[in-house]
């Protein structure tokens, strides 16, 4: 059963893994697609496919979105397009090695991918969604955003940062009809080990989801009303207990006084 009224979905990095599993989903589901990445034929592929399974109006638009003038390019289409009713924020790279192994190109091309683009895309749809009072912004993190000392501290960091935007978009503009979702899977199999250099068989198999059921229980989440959906947390309890805490230090975090461990006791 599909839902024609359910608008076009814009998904980054949809060439392949996450994305293209988002693609195939959302299309039966009924959303028309706008597929961004680098690899426009195999974008093609999947649309062509998708086109004949679902009948669905899918249009692959080539774009590198660490490069500036094609990211504002995505973003004016994000800004311009009221048929447009879904950003998958999904795009992402992780380092060959990590914050000491890399040079700055390496380093700022990771930002540029894993920050800059989901934070620009994101400012053009909220801005779009909360003026038609509508919309959904699903933004892919990663379960690193929460476990910095287990990976590379640029990628953790960067999955850190899409989690706090999603988080600060969310407290905006839920309330304005807008749904903002962040996505935090854990290892799942896809392109994304080889293209760093790393062997997602050297994890253990019960550590590494596989990428359909990964979307597919993002996509329950989302229908849930999730703010942060976690897929291979079982005990749900453990995040909430977590998050409880941070939300408890707020009141005490900003004061005139000094806390007392950090007063100087000058001996008479
Ligand atoms: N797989 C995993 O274990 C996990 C993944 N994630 C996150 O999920 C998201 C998707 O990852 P996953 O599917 O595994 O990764 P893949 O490497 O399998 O796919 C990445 C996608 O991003 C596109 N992409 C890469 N570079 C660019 C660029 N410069 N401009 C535009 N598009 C680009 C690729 O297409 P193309 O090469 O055609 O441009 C591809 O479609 C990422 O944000 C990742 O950090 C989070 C946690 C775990
Ligand atoms: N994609 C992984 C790292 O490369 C992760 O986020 O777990």
């Amino acid at each position: 059963m599909t839902d024609s009224t359910l608008g076009t979905a814009l998904i980054t990095g949809a060439s392949t893994g996450i994305g293209a599993v988002y693609a195939d989903r959302l299309a039966k589901r009924g959303h028309d697609l706008i597929l961004v990445a680098r690899d426009a034929a195999r974008m093609q592929a999947l649309a062509d496919r998708l086109t004949a399974e679902t009948g669905r109006t899918i249009e692959v638009v080539r774009a590198d979105l660490t490069d500036g003038d094609d990211l504002d390019r995505v973003a004016k289409r994000l800004a311009s397009d009221a048929a447009i009713t879904l950003l998958v924020n999904n795009a992402g790279m992780s380092l060959n090695g990590g914050l000491l192994d890399n040079e700055a190109p390496a380093l700022e091309r990771l930002i540029a991918l894993n920050v800059t683009a989901p934070t620009v895309l994101a400012s053009a749809a909220g801005k779009a969604f909360q003026a038609r009072g509508k919309g959904g912004i699903i933004n892919l993190a990663s379960v690193l955003a929460l476990a910095p000392e287990a990976f590379d501290g640029t990628y953790s960091g960067s999955k850190a940062f899409v989690l706090n935007v999603s988080l600060s978009l969310a407290s905006q503009l839920e309330p304005k009809g807008v749904r903002v979702q962040a996505v935090l899977p854990g290892a799942t199999r896809t392109e994304i080990w080889e293209r760093s250099g790393k062997d997602v068989d050297s994890f253990p198999a019960e550590m590494v989801m596989d990428v359909y059921d990964l979307v597919d229980a993002s996509l329950l989440g989302f229908d849930k009303g999730e703010t942060v959906t976690i897929p291979p947390l079982a005990d749900e309890g453990l995040y909430e207990s977590y998050n409880n805490a941070r939300l408890a230090m707020g009141p005490h975090l900003s004061k005139r006084d000094v806390a007392p461990r950090y007063r100087e006791t000058v001996a008479a």
